[in-house]
């Protein structure tokens, strides 16, 4: 009887399943997971507070390194369904969701149109004779392309389409729609749904597509807590308009988590197998160095560990300020909306593209192993370059910021600034003077600074743009390479400063011992983004040539006090094996062992010759064919 761990993790390794076999292996496995997470579920009253918690052990538990064909139920059918449903509706379904009776998923992005979402075509228009709504897919374009989940697994789907009633267009709402009997799973009449096929990775979420030919839903599928259709089809508003993108800011807030809970895989996996991997003599006649010793080495991997420890502490924060944010909108006041999604917009950005970026270095820096397979950090390269993707592509997301940011330079000196940009006020006071000085607090300063000028640099180019007769959008799409850029310093500042702000807090009640350690690599974090934005600090900041080099020692100082701790620092993670899914990451170290265990996990090695030798090779090699 194998137990649920042996269920869990043993069998065929999905590498060498085919797809179909890979997506029913992982449905069988999410199903174990999922009747686990059931179980804690009833347990606790899940709410939007504890659901994050919830969610995060989903995703961190996230089985396979391929994602999980029930991920999309909790990551955004459900969080949608708590935002987006009126009281009756939640009464009706949410249970049902909760306890996984039925299977969601979340059809927004369609064949023509993942970013621009007012130019979605799905159409879902009111017949008021049967108080009921027509869901249409008119052309190829409008059918629903990427939903996860949405190809072989959910039986409902929340569907975002284009609302008319009484003739008007009233724009993108969301429609809680059932998708498969949920008896038989066969699609409902007039429903055509699939899978789109292969993927770089992610392939157990099971992305599918869906078109609607003239499908009727009842008046009451509409989610109405914030606009409604009433039976007589008249159109009631919602307080504001924004708040049907509420899940896409929750689901970027756990994005943010998420991403650093794939940099902590990737680079533990990377610092374990430096320290055992001995490559080269670093002198003559010595013994081969750990590959760790390397200089080069610990520039890839410990600005990596250093950047996985300021994403969790800015993710953290971004979920504080999004719970104290959702209150207020719960409460009617919108006043900080704005400022939250040009937050959660930034910060997804700037995670995914820096979980991305390390764990390419990550995989390189493990040589050739490091592009096995089973070294799993393939799969989570695949990961992490389409989590800048998913929920909002990251360079539209930093045009969002900067739109946000240009809006709040405009009205700088009418009030006081909310928290997240409170610093433009400070940097840009008259009086205000500032030297480059070496230290955590210059450097953030500095990056203040940038932000600040950037941000007024753009506006004053739109401005005389403008001004000369170009029009708004041109003018915007002209100098659009700054405003992703002065979204992207903005963001920075703020990593940097939350990450010096809260460590320097958490310091205080740890050993001197650990906060030497922990402040090492605060100051690692800065340093090394200091390097990186030198172009901007020239610009920006009276840095000069001197003090870049006493910054490059700083910086090589830092990595030779960081190296002891390394490992020790990665194993805090405390990511077991089963998850960490990895022949060179695994505890014990056994790294060659364990890529030959692998390696002959092949099919390939199941006889010593195979049969492409005798239909193929042999009548080849002796010119038969
Ligand atoms: C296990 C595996 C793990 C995997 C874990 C994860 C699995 C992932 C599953 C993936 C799911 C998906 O991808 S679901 C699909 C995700 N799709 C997206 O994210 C689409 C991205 N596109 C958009 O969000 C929009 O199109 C956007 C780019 C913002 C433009 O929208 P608009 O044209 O309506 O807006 P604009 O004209 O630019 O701005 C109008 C105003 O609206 C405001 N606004 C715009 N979006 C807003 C928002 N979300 N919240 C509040 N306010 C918003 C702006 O600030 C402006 O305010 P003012 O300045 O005051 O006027
Ligand atoms: C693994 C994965 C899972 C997904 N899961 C889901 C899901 O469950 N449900 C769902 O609804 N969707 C899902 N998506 C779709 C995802 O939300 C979209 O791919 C994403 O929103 C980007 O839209 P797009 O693919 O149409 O790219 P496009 O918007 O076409 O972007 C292509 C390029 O155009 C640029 N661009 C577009 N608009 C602008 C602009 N205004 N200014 C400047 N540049 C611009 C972008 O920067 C990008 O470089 C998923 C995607 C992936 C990869």
């Amino acid at each position: 009887m194998l137990t649920k761990r042996e269920e869990l993790f043993g069998g065929t390794p999905d590498e060498y399943l085919s797809h179909k076999e890979k997506y029913e292996n992982s449905t069988r496995k999410a199903v174990i997971l999922f009747s686990l997470l059931r179980k804690i579920q009833e347990e606790n009253n899940t709410d939007l507070t504890n659901y994050r918690n919830l969610l995060s052990g989903v995703l961190g538990a996230s089985i396979s390194q391929d994602g999980s064909p029930f991920g999309l139920h909790y990551i955004m059918f459900m969080p949608v369904f708590m935002s987006q449903a009126d009281e009756e509706q939640q009464e009706r379904w949410l249970h049902r969701a909760l306890n996984c009776s039925i299977i969601g998923s979340y059809a927004q992005t369609e064949l023509g149109h993942g970013t621009f979402i007012r130019g979605l075509e799905t159409t879902a228009t009111y017949d008021p004779s049967t108080q009921e709504f027509v869901l249409h897919s008119p052309t190829l374009t409008s059918y629903k392309w990427w939903p996860g989940g949405l190809g072989n697994t959910a039986n409902y789907c929340i569907v975002i389409a284009q609302l008319y009633s009484k003739g008007e267009c009233h724009g993108i709402h969301s429609f809680i729609v059932q998708v498969r009997d949920e008896d038989t799973h066969m699609p409902l009449p007039g429903i055509k749904v699939g899978e789109i096929g292969v993927k770089m990775g992610l392939n157990a979420v099971n992305n599918g597509f869906i078109g609607f030919e003239n499908v009727r839903i009842p008046r009451t599928n509409m989610l109405m807590k914030h606009a409604k259709i009433l039976e007589d089809g008249t159109y009631v508003k919602s307080k504001n308009s924004k708040l049907i993108y509420g899940a896409m800011v929750f689901v970027r807030v756990v994005i943010v988590f998420d991403s650093v809970n794939y940099l902590a895989k990737a680079i533990t996996v990377a610092t374990r197998y430096s320290a055992v991997r001995r490559q080269s003599q670093l002198k003559e006649g010595e013994p081969e160095r750990q590959i760790l010793d390397y200089v080069t080495q610990q520039d890839k991997i410990l600005t990596a560990i250093a950047g996985c420890f300021a994403m969790k502490m800015n993710a953290r924060m971004l979920w504080d300020t999004f719970n104290v944010i959702n209150d207020q909108l719960h409460k009617g006041n919108m006043e900080r909306l704005g400022e939250l999604h040009a937050l959660a917009c930034c910060l997804k950005a700037i995670s995914t593209s820096d979980s991305s970026l390390f764990t390419a270095r990550c995989r390189v820096s493990c040589g050739g192993h490091g592009y096995m397979v089973s070294s799993t950090l393939p799969a989570t390269s695949a990961l992490t370059t389409a989590s800048c993707t998913y929920e909002g592509d990251n360079t539209v997301l930093l045009l969002q910021t900067a739109r946000f940011l240009l809006k709040t330079w405009r009205q700088i000196d009418t009030g006081p600034l909310t928290p997240t940009v409170e610093y433009l006020k400070t940097v840009s006071a008259p009086g205000f003077s500032y030297k480059w000085e070496n230290s955590i607090e210059g450097i953030i300063r500095g990056f203040q600074i940038v932000s600040m000028k950037k941000i007024s640099s753009c506006l004053n180019l739109m401005t005389a743009k403008v001004m000369s007769g170009m029009s708004q959008a041109d003018a915007w799409n002209t100098i659009s390479i700054q405003l992703v850029s002065a979204g992207e310093s903005h963001c920075r500042a703020i990593v940097i400063s939350t990450f010096h702000e809260d460590m320097s807090k958490a310091m205080r009640s740890m050993s001197a011992s650990l906060a030497e350690v922990m402040g090492q690599l605060v100051e690692l974090y800065a340093v090394y983004w200091t390097l990186e934005r030198l172009g901007d600090l020239l610009e920006y900041t009276s840095i000069s040539g001197a003090d870049v080099v006493k910054l490059r020692s700083w910086y090589e100082e830092l990595l030779r006090k960081i190296r002891p701790n390394a490992v020790g620092l990665v194993d805090a993670f405390d990511i077991i094996d089963e998850l960490l899914q990895s022949t060179l990451g695994a505890y014990d170290g056994r790294v060659y062992e364990r890529l030959m265990e692998e390696a002959l996990k092949s099919p390939l090695n199941a006889e010593p010759v195979n049969q492409s030798f005798h239909k193929y090779l042999k009548p080849f090699m002796q010119g038969k064919l």
